[in-house]
């Protein structure tokens, strides 16, 4: 049995995946609307169009399910540890792997820190990498990183969570992957804006290069490994979220280049991730002139345009 804490499109897309290759999975919702059409209707919410196993139980009693060895949490990044909060368990010696990309705006770490700081007695984990939910629940082929400093656990985890569809790889740079995942995120709002304000292609190529130098700039001086960052959880996962239509952060980032609105419902990472990246660097002493004209352009202080002349204005450098 495996748990999952959070029954929205990626929550609800891995728990099919998982059962489809016969291992049984508890979802909990914090809706009992949700809970009530999983159980009643195998359909989600969250992920219209899916027919889930019935193999998939959901439940609102978060105890329940967080009895579960593996313990997958897919949850917004910001809500992460209010989440872990609500179950009373240390969860000692369970392995929790965090499923969400981002960087807690209170704490400054992202998904395995605040599992440590909740939960210390757990075996953190990170599962992430370039993957619309949408295409895993239709069993289309995804490959992903699952990153635990522990490495046998590690291992554990890519034979248990792997399938004939979702072929996961493993890691023991947890920082690096997670990092990767955050970042990306931030960028691909700044890819959105390029392309959304009309500055083409070989613009957000740029970004997309130069982006990714900030993010591994940042998740080395963190400890990451150099080669993580080149891998399925940074480099694979820039590129697919940077280029289609399909990422909330990207087509945020079009609506705020177009200048329309957006969905406020929908989960946009990358937002109070550039917040949080923006407070890191100036505590690291790191200039990150993309995420941080992400961050004012989404929190509204700075326009496009502007941004786009001061990052071009910017003194000439070498690579
Ligand atoms: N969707 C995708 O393709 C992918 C998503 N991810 C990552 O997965 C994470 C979740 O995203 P995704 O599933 O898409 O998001 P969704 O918006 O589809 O769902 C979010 C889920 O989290 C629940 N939730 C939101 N806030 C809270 C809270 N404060 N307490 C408890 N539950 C809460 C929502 O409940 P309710 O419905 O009741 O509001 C919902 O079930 C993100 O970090 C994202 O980056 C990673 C890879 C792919
Ligand atoms: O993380 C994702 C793809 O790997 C999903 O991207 P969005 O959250 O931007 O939709």
């Amino acid at each position: 049995m495996i748990g999952v804490l959070g029954a929205g499109a990626f929550g609800t897309a891995l728990a099919i995946a998982l059962a489809r290759h016969g291992t049984p999975v508890a979802l909990w919702a914090r809706d009992p609307e949700t809970v009530a059409a999983i159980n009643h209707t195998h359909r989600a919410p969250r992920l219209p169009g899916a027919t889930l196993p019935d193999t998939i139980t959901a439940s609102t009693d978060i105890a329940r399910v967080a009895r579960a060895e593996t313990l997958l949490l897919a949850t917004p990044m910001q809500s992460l540890h209010a989440v872990l909060s609500q179950v009373a368990s240390p969860l000692t010696g369970q392995r929790v792997v965090a499923c969400c990309k981002g960087i807690d705006v209170t704490d400054l770490t992202g998904p395995t820190g605040v599992i440590a700081r909740a939960k210390p007695q757990a075996i953190a984990a990170i599962l992430t990498g370039p993957s619309f939910a949408d295409d895993i629940a239709r069993g289309l082929p995804t490959a992903l990183t699952l990153a635990c400093a522990d490495a046998d656990a590690g291992w554990r985890l890519q034979r248990d969570l792997s399938t004939p569809t979702l072929r996961l790889y493993r890691s023991t740079d947890a920082i690096g992957a997670e990092l990767g995942g955050a970042l990306k995120n931030v960028i691909a709002i700044a890819c959105g804006a390029c392309i959304g304000i009309g500055l083409g292609d070989s613009a957000r190529a740029a970004l997309m290069t130069r982006g990714f130098a900030e993010m591994s700039r940042l998740a080395t001086t963190l400890g990451a490994r150099a080669n993580t960052l080149a891998g399925l959880s940074g480099l694979g996962d820039l590129s697919l979220t940077c280029t289609s239509d399909l990422s909330r952060n990207y087509r945020f980032g079009l609506a705020l280049g177009r200048g329309t609105t957006f969905d406020a419902s929908l989960t946009v990472e990358g937002v109070k991730t550039a917040e949080a990246v923006t407070r890191l660097a100036a505590r690291l002493g790191l200039d990150l002139p993309i995420c941080r004209s992400v961050a004012e352009v989404s929190g509204g202080t700075v326009s496009v345009g502007d941004a786009i002349t001061r990052l071009l204005n910017r003194p000439l450098k070498e690579e």
